[in-house]
């Protein structure tokens, strides 16, 4: 028997089929037996695959067609073809409205394992991270996120689930929600970005994370706040264990994130002993990955962003300081597992695996190849000179360590950013100069950030 709603399918489909055809005929309109350049072919392919991902069954076969005539065709006048495509595009995205959304398999809970959990910025590079694995095991996920880092696109693929909710708010001001678990993430983390307006940094760290601990004293949540390695200073004992009080200048440019986040865990322990809110402090040692904002500025997005470019590989100072890069799945273990446990001190989370920036530069150029030149330029003032974390504490009290390897971590990120840079070719917004993390004025992602 069929019924309306399954004639309304057909019509879906159909509608899809022949709006495929279209680009295919569109295209072959706009095609000569010229090849096209990598870009072009890597952007057609990239739309393709965005189809893919997201249509029906009919849709996906289709566009699979649409994707191999376009890597074999040559496009006579770019212009033309985007403008074609920026209509087309449009069409679809009437067309995907109306083609049930589908998301990826999540395991079920029941009411009583399921919880209600907020991830302040959790649509920035670490929070969306953190926000898929939480999904995936099946809790309710809300996510509270300004946008000035973070970024709608990092988490589209959970908007419209049932057990999803995304809410455009400044941590600054107070929420009003029900939760039973808080991870705390909502703060710019790059140098650069949170130089570029150091007072809403500080707001951010200590207004905001009163509001968190404001909402998880009214409703009874656990906090998990992320703090840094960067409470260390520039440090003096090497590696850093827990128990080290740090070497912090408070009136350097990095003071503004170092003494907020540092407050930030005064704030935790003082609300977990006068009114008994149950904390968490990871103290997150250098994270990369993809999802890293192509303006992120810190060094590891620089770098692969400047080999991918061509542009010449630069070195603020000697290269000789050191730093220890974990991979974003390896800390988003440590958050879970740091949240659900027992343990309320603060505790190290990163890789160990410890170079020098010089040797991180040369790994970097030798993996994505290209003519860039290592290049060193003036210092950052105040750069902590040596940080590695002493992970002891993590793996007696949690049974965690970080299992990523560097190569392995790092072929992911430069596949990111490959993507990345197609994107920003091809929107208005050209972004793929890397950013100068010592000037905090060029960063530039047009977000209104000055509200004091
Ligand atoms: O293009 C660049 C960028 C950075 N660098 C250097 O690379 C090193 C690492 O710099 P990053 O900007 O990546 O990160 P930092 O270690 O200074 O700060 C980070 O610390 C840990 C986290 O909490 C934060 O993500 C961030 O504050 C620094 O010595 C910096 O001077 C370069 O040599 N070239």
């Amino acid at each position: 028997m069929i019924t309306v709603k399954t004639m309304k399918r057909w019509f879906t489909s159909i509608t899809a089929v022949a709006f495929i055809l279209a680009v295919i005929f569109n295209w072959s309109l706009l095609v000569s037996s010229k090849k096209p350049s990598d870009v072009e072919r890597a952007f057609v392919s990239d739309k393709a695959q965005h189809l893919a991902d997201t249509g029906d069954e009919k849709l996906q076969a289709t566009t699979k067609l649409a994707e191999e005539k376009n890597s074999v065709v040559g496009v006579t006048n770019l212009h033309e073809a985007l403008e074609k495509i920026q209509e087309l595009e449009k069409r679809l995205r009437d067309i995907e409205f109306r083609i049930p959304k589908k998301y990826p398999e999540v395991e079920f809970l029941t009411y009583k394992d399921r919880k209600r959990i907020l991830v302040t910025g959790g649509a920035g590079f670490v929070g969306s991270h953190l926000v898929d694995r939480l999904m995936m095991e099946g809790h309710e996920v809300i996510v509270v996120d300004n946008f000035f880092t973070g970024r709608r696109r990092n988490v589209e693929h959970w908007v419209g689930h049932e057990n999803f909710e995304l809410i455009h708010h400044d941590i600054v001001n107070p929420l009003y929600i029900e939760v039973d678990q808080i991870y705390h993430l909502a703060s710019p983390a790059s140098p650069p970005h949170y130089m570029y307006n150091p007072v809403k940094t500080i707001k951010t760290n200590t207004v905001g994370t009163i509001n968190v601990f404001g909402l998880a004293k009214r409703v009874g949540a656990r906090v998990l706040i992320a703090s840094t390695s960067e409470v260390y200073g520039d440090p003096e004992v090497h590696p850093q264990t827990e128990s080290y009080w740090g070497h912090v200048n408070p009136i350097g440019p990095r003071a503004c994130y170092d003494e907020s986040k540092r407050i930030s865990e005064t704030l935790a322990y003082s609300y977990g002993k006068q009114e008994n809110v149950q904390v968490r402090v990871a103290r997150i040692f250098n994270t990369y990955g993809p999802r890293m904002h192509i303006n992120d500025g810190r060094v590891v997005s620089n770098f692969i962003l400047q080999a991918l470019t061509g542009q010449d590989i630069t070195i603020y100072g000697s290269g000789k300081q050191t730093r220890s890069f974990q991979y974003v799945s390896d800390l988003v273990d440590g958050l879970i597992k740091l949240q659900n446990s027992n343990y309320s001190l603060p505790v190290n989370l990163g890789n160990p695996d410890e170079h020098t920036i010089e040797e991180f530069a040369s790994i970097i150029h030798e993996m994505v190849g290209g003519k860039s030149m290592i290049i060193n330029k003036d210092a950052m003032e105040d750069d902590p000179q040596r940080r590695k974390p002493d992970i002891t504490r993590a793996t007696n009290m949690l049974g965690w360590q970080p299992l990523v390897p560097l190569q392995k971590g790092i072929k992911k990120t430069v596949t990111f950013f490959r993507r990345e840079l197609m994107r920003s070719r091809h929107s208005e917004r050209n972004l793929h100069n890397p950013v100068d993390s010592r000037n905090a004025n060029s960063i530039h992602n047009g977000e209104d950030y000055n509200d004091l």
